[in-house]
């Protein structure tokens, strides 16, 4: 069964509609630098609108160390998500298990990086391009996604109700991760879009 992330959640009511479609972990994007930002008190008030057994992914990118610890010491989430060119050193620092977001817009090159973070819980791999920011519907070549680490992978990157299904049978990644395919603007998810993307999903057979 592939695992399923909403990302770049804003509104309590997205929240509880994201777990009761089954979606597995949600995600608040609390660096500034994103038009989906929330500040870590508005977090801690989605995360309390969390039901038991969904996860809690904080998504930072190149951020402030002090400011990473505030989002951490206020949020409490399950896992960081690093988005920018951090360093795995960089990511370990917070006591917290945490993904790497890898920049996958420059295609096989990217590939070497995915060896830099043997500490990551897992690796997200994302269709922007190396210092560009995520989020932003960009899809890259599914057939690049290793089948041979040790780490969960996490496709990510321009997946929408439409072609998630092909993605999985494409990259057969350990979950996915949508933000702005079942938005109806950046930050605002919409319900019809949500549900055709979970249901998508879930009509993947298991390998
Ligand atoms: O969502 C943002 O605005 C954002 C800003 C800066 C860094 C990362 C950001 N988002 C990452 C994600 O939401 C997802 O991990 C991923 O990029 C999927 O996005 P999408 O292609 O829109 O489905």
């Amino acid at each position: 069964m592939t695992r399923i992330k909403c990302c770049g959640l804003t509104r309590v009511d997205d929240v509880q509609l994201a777990a009761r479609l089954g979606a597995d972990a949600v995600g608040f994007v609390l660096t500034r630098k994103s038009k989906r930002f929330v500040d870590p008190e508005a977090a801690a008030r989605l995360r309390d609108a969390v039901p038991p057994f969904v996860s809690v992914v904080a998504l930072v990118m190149d951020d402030e160390p002090a400011y990473v610890a505030e989002v951490v010491r206020v949020l409490r989430p399950d896992m960081l998500q690093f988005h920018g060119m951090e360093t795995a050193a960089q990511c370990a620092a917070y006591g917290v298990r945490w993904l790497k977001a890898i920049a996958m817009g420059e295609g096989e090159r990217a590939l070497a990086r995915l060896r830099d973070y043997p500490g990551a819980a897992g690796l997200l791999l994302d269709g922007h391009g190396l210092g560009e920011q995520g989020g932003s519907g960009q899809r890259f070549d599914w057939s690049l996604m290793p089948q041979d680490l040790a780490q969960p992978l996490v496709l990510a990157g321009g997946l929408t109700p439409a072609n998630v299904a092909e993605a999985i049978r494409v990259a057969r990644p350990w979950a996915v991760d949508v933000s702005s395919g079942i938005e109806s603007s950046p930050g605002i998810k919409d319900r019809d879009k949500m549900e055709r993307f979970i249901s998508a999903v879930r009509a993947v057979p298991s390998v």
